[in-house]
């Protein structure tokens, strides 16, 4: 396939662009900071960027007319709204966390939410010192699971690619479920899948667990 990417130059940029390239494709447009590069029109687009880029991202998938996964996280309501409206007229995969680890964690937090009542529930994510948004999108994922006010904690660290951790206690036991994701090559493994799945698909919004747990 050939493919373009919004945030082409940064870390997951970089590593979505790598993986797919080895996998065969062809990186053939590319928007980031100083512009863009275009060699051809792609079949899809993959936006890691930032919030304030979504329009921009918005734009250029209505020119190309092509599907668009995206990753971004600090999205507003009303951005994930305007993504849920361009979804009428191209199919969107979105997601905070494209790693399969996660969507394993949120299942295991979908099965045990109505037996905590009482409990006390916290959230700890950490990441690297250049992560610009807190919380991370992931734990508020887990948050919105939980259907709870649960408090969360933001560490950054280093180089830390992605943990969440996920506290639940009651006097007598404390029970954690916890995820890290070893590189970004979890997540651009998510988004290789969410591309092949998104490539045969109609308009709509879509989220990583529908591309994980299509039958
Ligand atoms: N859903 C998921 O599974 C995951 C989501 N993420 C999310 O992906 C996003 C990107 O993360 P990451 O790759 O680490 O971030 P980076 O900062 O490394 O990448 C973002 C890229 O966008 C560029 N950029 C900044 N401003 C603009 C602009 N106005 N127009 C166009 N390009 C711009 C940056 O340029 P410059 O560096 O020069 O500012 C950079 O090249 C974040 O929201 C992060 O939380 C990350 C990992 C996994
Ligand atoms: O910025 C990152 O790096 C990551 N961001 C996502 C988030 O905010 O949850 C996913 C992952 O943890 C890495």
């Amino acid at each position: 396939m050939k493919f373009g990417i919004v945030g082409y130059k940064g870390r997951m940029g970089n590593e979505v662009k790598l993986l797919f390239e080895e996998k065969g494709h062809e990186f053939v447009w590319g928007y980031d900071k100083d512009g863009e590069y275009f060699s051809q029109t792609p079949e899809l687009i993959i936006d890691f960027s930032l919030p304030e880029v979504l329009e921009k991202t918005i734009e250029f998938v209505k020119n190309f007319k092509v599907p668009l996964i995206i990753g971004t996280t600090g999205l507003s309501e009303e951005q994930l709204q305007s993504l849920k409206l361009l979804s009428q007229e191209i199919p969107i995969v979105q997601s905070y966390n494209f790693s399969i680890g996660i969507q394993l964690f949120l299942k295991v937090v979908d099965l045990l939410k109505e037996y905590i009542d009482g409990w006390d529930i916290e959230i700890v994510e950490a990441h690297h010192r250049f992560k610009k948004d807190k919380p991370s999108g992931t734990a508020k994922m887990i948050k919105e699971c939980l259907e709870k006010e649960v408090p969360i904690s933001s560490l950054r660290l280093g180089n830390v690619p992605g943990d969440h951790i996920l506290y639940l206690a009651n006097l007598g036991e404390v029970l954690t479920i916890s995820h890290r994701a070893l590189s970004r090559r979890a997540f651009a493994d998510g988004v290789y899948k969410s591309a092949n799945f998104i490539l045969n698909k109609e308009n709509g919004f879509y989220i990583f667990e529908d591309v994980m747990f299509e039958n």
